[in-house]
């Protein structure tokens, strides 16, 4: 007598690591990210650069192009030696993921990195292990952020993307709101990030990138680059206010392509085992924003996804 056994690989997740912008003025983008966001800048090449908030050596790089938007989503794994487990489950699964040559990890900072697309939106993902972690600190400057925290993307592939997310990539959801209309929302966490959502999707027309956000260290500081934003005169295009999905304080604003950026405070954290179920919250401006506000027209409106 013998026992069949489903060997199911669960991806685990250290976290979500970076993304990479492709920019229309490489110069201008970098002084905003660093002087307005809050970034610090690693290096800088001819047409890329990396910045980091972290001890990483980058959480974001930005890339000089014709057209600007989101060019690619990295993840870090959280053990080395899961790197091969993982390609061969994304291979199994149909995925046909790269690695990279040893040239290209070294020239990113990174070990092992293998790269693939979604099939729904065709976004470019990246699993990575053992990114060099700089010497010193990062220490936050001319804004107190944290951390890179999640990215939001608008997507006519909703339930598809819904599915590839939580049984192929083992995200776990931790609230959902819909009107059974146009408008669902899906918040979900990189297992077992404990963060809230370090993805959403919400239902449209289009594939696009709605916005990234980053972690700012108290209210306060959130409060402080309302005027600080205002005072650069970078449009504001919702807040400050209180999002009801993973109670944070929020505050978005535009990048010099006119992609949307959050600040965000006091996000909802779930422990790896007894996580609370997700909840189906109403679809009412409450939920939206607890405060009141309402967003601008811009507001998520011009990521393009890069997906050739
Ligand atoms: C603007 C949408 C509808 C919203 O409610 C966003 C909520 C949150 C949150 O609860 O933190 C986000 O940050 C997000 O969706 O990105
Ligand atoms: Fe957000």
């Amino acid at each position: 007598m013998f026992f069949l056994e489903e060997e199911r690989i669960m991806i685990r997740h250290k976290k979500l690591g970076y993304v990479v912008l492709n920019v229309t003025n490489l110069d201008n983008s970098v002084d905003f990210y660093e002087n307005i966001v809050g970034l610090q800048v690693v290096e800088l090449k001819n047409t890329i650069a990396f910045l980091r908030c972290s001890s990483d050596h980058h959480n974001l790089i930005l890339e000089q192009a014709g057209e600007a938007g989101l060019k690619r989503v990295a993840y870090e794994l959280e053990k080395e030696d899961q790197f091969q487990g993982v390609f061969d489950y994304l291979t199994e699964k149909g995925l046909n993921p790269i690695e990279l040559s040893a040239e290209e990890t070294q020239s990113l900072a990174q070990g092992r990195t293998l790269r693939f697309k979604d099939p729904h939106m065709g976004v470019t993902y990246e699993y990575y292990v053992d990114m060099k972690q700089m010497d010193s600190p990062f220490v936050p400057k001319k804004a107190k952020i944290t951390r890179f925290l999640h990215v939001v993307y608008e997507t006519n592939k909703y339930e598809e993307m819904l599915d590839f997310f939580t049984n192929t990539l083992n995200f776990r959801v931790s609230d959902t709101s819909s009107d059974n209309k146009e408008s669902s929302w899906a918040w979900l966490r990189a297992f077992p990030s404990p963060y809230h959502h370090d993805m959403a999707i919400t239902k449209g027309a289009e594939n696009k990138l709605n916005h990234l956000a980053y972690q700012a260290e108290r209210v306060d500081d959130i409060g402080i680059q309302v005027n600080k934003l205002k005072n650069a005169n970078v449009p504001i295009l919702f807040g400050p206010g209180r999002h009801r999905p993973s109670s944070s304080v929020f505050l978005y604003f535009a990048d010099p392509d006119r992609i949307t950026l959050e600040y965000s405070q006091g996000m909802e954290e779930f422990p790896e085992e007894g996580a609370r179920q997700p909840r189906e919250l109403e679809p009412t401006p409450e939920t939206i924003d607890e405060w009141g506000g309402t967003p601008e027209p811009d507001f998520g409106k011009f990521g393009k996804l890069i997906t050739d």
